[in-house]
This record gives C-alpha cells, sequence and structure tokens, in this order.
C-alpha cells in the first residue's frame, strides 16, 4: 500500500472531482457518511453524549457533516466551531448551513473563552485540523487540546489526529490530540507508523471513499505500507527438480569468546528460511558449540581461539551474513578490511559488523553494491550521525543509502528498508521482539534469502517481514515476555505458511451453504 503525501492526497481529490462529476462538496459527504456508518455500526443509537469539536476547513468540513448524519439519526450531540481562522472553506460553510437548517446551533470557540466540561464517558468527534496543519496551532488551541486530551473520553480523530503534520515533526506535543481511534480516508499516513508522531494515534483505521483509482495507482510515493500483499509477489516458490546447491550456499562470519550463541541463532535462521547450505566461520572456541548445536551446518575457524583475527577460507559463499557477536577489536577491523578487499560475494552487516564500519569509516568504500546493513537505532546514529526527529532520521538515512549504495533496514516497532531516495515500511513484529538475539535471527534470515536467489532489496524487505511475522505466530504460545529469538526462528516455517493462508470472509447475511 502506498503512503501519499498530502500534495498527492490534494491532487487525488481534484482529479476524483474531475474523473467522477462530483462536486468538492459531494466528496466530502462520502467522507462523513464513511464516518457515520462507522460509528452508527458501533453505537446502535445509544445516546452516549457525543462532542464534535470541528475546525474551519475541510477537516472541520467533514466534522460538520457527520454532526448532520448523527442528528438525523437521533443521536446525542453538541458542536463546538474551534473558530481559529476566519479563512473558512467554501465546503466547511455549506455544512455549517446545513447543520443550521436542522436547527442545530454549535458553539463557536475563541481565543479567551472558557470550556465547558466533558464526562469520561462521553465520546469526542476531533475534526480540528486535518492534513492541512501546516503551522504550530495558537496557544489557546493547544489548550483546547490539552483540555479534550485530559477529559479522559473517548477520541475519534477524523483523518489524523489534529496537531500531527503530515510532513514534520510536531513541535509542540501539548499541541496534538492523542486519539483513541483514527478513522483515516483511502490510505494509511506514514505518520501512524514513525515512533515519535505514531504514539498519538492509538489505533487507526481507513476508510475508502472511492478516490479516482488510475490516480492512486499511476502515482509514485517515497514510501510503501508492506504487507501481505506485497511481500507474496516476492515469494519464490521451491523447483521439484531442485537440490541443496539450487539453494545456495549461506556464511555466516561473527561471534566472539562468550558471544558465540549470536552466530549460532544467525545461521540456524539462515538454513530455516532455506538457505541449501550454511557455513559458520568463528574462532576456534566456537568450534564445538556451533557442531554440537547445529549438526546441519559446517564450521570454519579463525587461527584465533577467542576473536577473529584473519578472514581466510577456500569456499565461494553465495552470500555472507559479518558481524554478530564479532567484537570490534583493532586485529578484527584488520581482518575485515582485508576481507572486504578481495570480496566476491553479496553481503549482509549487521551489530559489530557495523559498529566496526562506524569506526572505521573508510570500509565502506569497500562494500559491494547493495550491501544490506542493519543497524538498530544507536548503531544507526553512529553510522549516519545523530538526528532531531524522525523526519531527519529517515532524510540521513536515505542520503546515506545513495551516497554508498546501500539498502538499510531501521530497525524498530516499524523496521523500516531504505534504498536510495525509496522507503518500505514494515507491518508485523511486536514488542516481544525487543530481546537477545532478535536482530541476530533477522541477519540469518536475510542472508537465507539472498542464498536462494531473491535480490538484495527483496531478500531485506521480506525477509524482516517473515521475521516480524514469525514473531507474532510464536507470540501466540509465548505471550510477550517469553518470546525468544529461537522461538521466532522455531515459527519461521509458520510464517511461510502463513503467507497462503487466505483472510476469512465473514459469512454473508443470507448466503446459503453449498
Ligand atoms: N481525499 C481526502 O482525504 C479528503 C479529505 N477531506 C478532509 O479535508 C481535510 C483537509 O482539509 P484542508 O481544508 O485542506 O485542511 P485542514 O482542515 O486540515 O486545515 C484548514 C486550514 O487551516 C489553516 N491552518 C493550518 N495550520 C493552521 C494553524 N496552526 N492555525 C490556524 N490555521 C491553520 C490552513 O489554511 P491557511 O491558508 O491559513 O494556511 C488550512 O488550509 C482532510 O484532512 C480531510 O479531513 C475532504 O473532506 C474529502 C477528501
Ligand atoms: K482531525
Amino acid at each position: 500500500m502506498k503512503f501519499f503525501n498530502a500534495g498527492q492526497i490534494y491532487a487525488a481529490d481534484k482529479s476524483t472531482i474531475e474523473k467522477q462529476g462530483i462536486s468538492s462538496n459531494e466528496l466530502m459527504e462520502r467522507a462523513a457518511v464513511q464516518i457515520f456508518n462507522w460509528l452508527h455500526l458501533r453505537m446502535q443509537g445509544a445516546q452516549v453524549k457525543i462532542h464534535l469539536f470541528c475546525g474551519i476547513g475541510n477537516n472541520g468540513g467533514d466534522g460538520m457533516a457527520l454532526a448532520r448524519h448523527l442528528k438525523e439519526h437521533g443521536y446525542n450531540i453538541e458542536v463546538n466551531v474551534v473558530n481559529y481562522s476566519d479563512k473558512r472553506s467554501k465546503d466547511f460553510l455549506i455544512n455549517l448551513d446545513r447543520l443550521k437548517d436542522l436547527k442545530i446551533w454549535p458553539n463557536f470557540l475563541e481565543r479567551d473563552c472558557g470550556f465547558a466540561e466533558i464526562g469520561r464517558d462521553d465520546i469526542i468527534v476531533d475534526a480540528i485540523f486535518g492534513i492541512g496543519l501546516n503551522r504550530n496551532p495558537d496557544p489557546w488551541v493547544a489548550k483546547l487540546i490539552q483540555h479534550l486530551n485530559h477529559s479522559g473520553a473517548f477520541i475519534l480523530a477524523v483523518d489524523v489526529p489534529s496537531g500531527v503534520f503530515m510532513d514534520k515533526a510536531i513541535e509542540d506535543t501539548n499541541a496534538v490530540i492523542r486519539a483513541n481511534h483514527v478513522l483515516s480516508f483511502q490510505a494509511p499516513k506514514l505518520i501512524f507508523f514513525l515512533p515519535e508522531t505514531g504514539v498519538f494515534s492509538n489505533q487507526w483505521e481507513v476508510l475508502d471513499i472511492g478516490l479516482d483509482p488510475e490516480y492512486l495507482a499511476a502515482t509514485e510515493t517515497e514510501y510503501d505500507l508492506m504487507g501481505k500483499n506485497e511481500v507474496l509477489p516476492m515469494y519464490v516458490p521451491r523447483e521439484k527438480f531442485s537440490h541443496k546447491g539450487t539453494y545456495g550456499h549461506s556464511m555466516i562470519i561473527g561471534g566472539s569468546y562468550g558471544k558465540i550463541g549470536a552466530v549460532a541463532l544467525a545461521a540456524r535462521a539462515a538454513l530455516t528460511v532455506g538457505s541449501g547450505l550454511v557455513t559458520a566461520y568463528v574462532p576456534r572456541c566456537g568450534y564445538v558449540p556451533i557442531q554440537t548445536l547445529l549438526p546441519e551446518v559446517m564450521v570454519i575457524t579463525d587461527k584465533d581461539e577467542d576473536c577473529i583475527k584473519s578472514i581466510e577460507f577456500d569456499i565461494r559463499p553465495t552470500v555472507v551474513g559479518l558481524g554478530v557477536g564479532l567484537g570490534t577489536s583493532p586485529e578484527t577491523a584488520e581482518a575485515l578490511s582485508g576481507f572486504l578487499d578481495g570480496i566476491e560475494s553479496p553481503l549482509v552487516i549487521d551489530a559489530d559488523g557495523l559498529n566496526l564500519l562506524s569506526k572505521h569509516k573508510e570500509l565502506l568504500k569497500k562494500l559491494p553494491p547493495k550491501t544490506i546493513l542493519t543497524p538498530h537505532p544507536k548503531e544507526l546514529e553512529r553510522l549516519v550521525g545523530s538526528w532531531k526527529d524522525d523526519f531527519e532520521k529517515l532524510k540521513k538515512t536515505k542520503a546515506f543509502s545513495k551516497k554508498h549504495d546501500v539498502i538499510i533496514v531501521i530497525k524498530g516497532a516499524h523496521s523500516i528498508t531504505v534504498y536510495g531516495g525509496h522507503g518500505y515500511v514494515n507491518t508485523t513484529g511486536n514488542p516481544g521482539m525487543a530481546t537477545a538475539g532478535s536482530g541476530d535471527t533477522l541477519t540469518g534470515i536475510i542472508t537465507g534469502l539472498v542464498a536462494q536467489g531473491y535480490a538484495p532489496l527483496d531478500a531485506t524487505i521480506f525477509g524482516v517481514y517473515l521475521h516480524g511475522r514469525a514473531g507474532d505466530i510464536a507470540l501466540e504460545q509465548t505471550g510477550y515476555q517469553a518470546l525468544t529469538a529461537s522461538k521466532i526462528i522455531d515459527a519461521i516455517g509458520m510464517a511461510f505458511i502463513d503467507l497462503f493462508k487466505m483472510p476469512e470472509v465473514p459469512e454473508q447475511e443470507g448466503q446459503e451453504e453449498s
């Protein structure tokens, strides 16, 4: 699914109005009816007090039109116009008049006015600002927003929580609605997925308002949301007349004294995701544990007992996953530098591999094109420098990706794979996965996919999805606390099977069983 920016949404509106021969107010009516239907289905006429807070633009217009439908169905409503500007939109005014025709007289809230009490059991509809917010709300509007947030009432936001910008960070977090639920038009918004802005949209849902499908399909976006439908076409089926050689040879290079488990996890993940062969390259102290833990995995050892000091072998792996448990000693840095001089295979780099790159930035020039880097936030900061907010983090990561021709996974609640100017936002995963070894598992999964011939970008996006989905499936048995990296690997098979499960379709009323 695509993430459209505000300009693209306005263009989609325009195209819809032209092609479908409707007025902008008819489009607003569609949006309002969708919200009304959502509420009506859940409330079934219940007389809970609904306080609507409407701005003076089109977000406010949506709120006004919704108020009319609620009134016509006998709901207990109170309408407030947040009069933050005198530039009222045409469709807001049309819907204000239509509301007055029903003898509803909104309260006009202005600077210095008091705000009425709102009960904890009431409902608030937030239609103050939508995607048109372009500067910080006035202090009195911020005060109103605080009043609503502190009321304890359920807040339903129209399109976006009022106070969040579509394309930049929030400056004053006190001036943002903390929505319990957001009903967003046509497509999800990127801001729901970024840590700093996502917290204001506890839950969100998309309502289809029938924007011009041709425009939406033809429009290139900077970010995409990657769910099952998006990753499924990447899946490469297994051939009947294939053998283990068909599915490549993954080599995992890493480990140091006390951190051999990281390599074991990555190697087992590569194997479980389908890599034909897997070899672990570890210091000597890793030989017995890996051979004992993983009979399927071959082991090559460094000359050193405790850490990797030279990376030399005479096999030709299809792909190398490097860095888990590696350590950052000067000798290991030296070994990495020598290894990169002769590298012939694609590369996945994680953990101390990334820390070594940050410490020795000259090594970045030696990376093969489309090397995959999988940093957590601290590792990313060491690579690209610090950032002041999520938007700058994305900008810096994109610039780094372009400069060095690398694919970068920004790990987090919604991991984002960045390549060049494009970002792919993952939908799977859960907080239980913030656990030791979870990252090593991801490295192994991506490495194992590249081994099988997945293109590096596909392997990364698909690997991040599978990793999260395996974590979600494992969670059903373990709960958040007991979810371990090993359990994530155990669930990889189910994550593959899940790709082909059809969503359950609720039985239609009156539908006969055949
Ligand atoms: N396709 C769709 O998704 C549709 C969405 N709809 C709804 O329309 C809004 C967007 O409406 P818009 O009128 O463009 O914008 P807002 O309602 O968010 O804001 C109104 C105007 O307020 C001004 N502004 C911006 N920031 C501030 C501020 N801090 N203080 C005061 N005023 C502010 C700004 O105008 P200026 O000229 O003053 O800059 C805004 O234009 C969308 O979110 C949906 O809810 C349609 O109903 C149907 C199609
Ligand atoms: K809103």
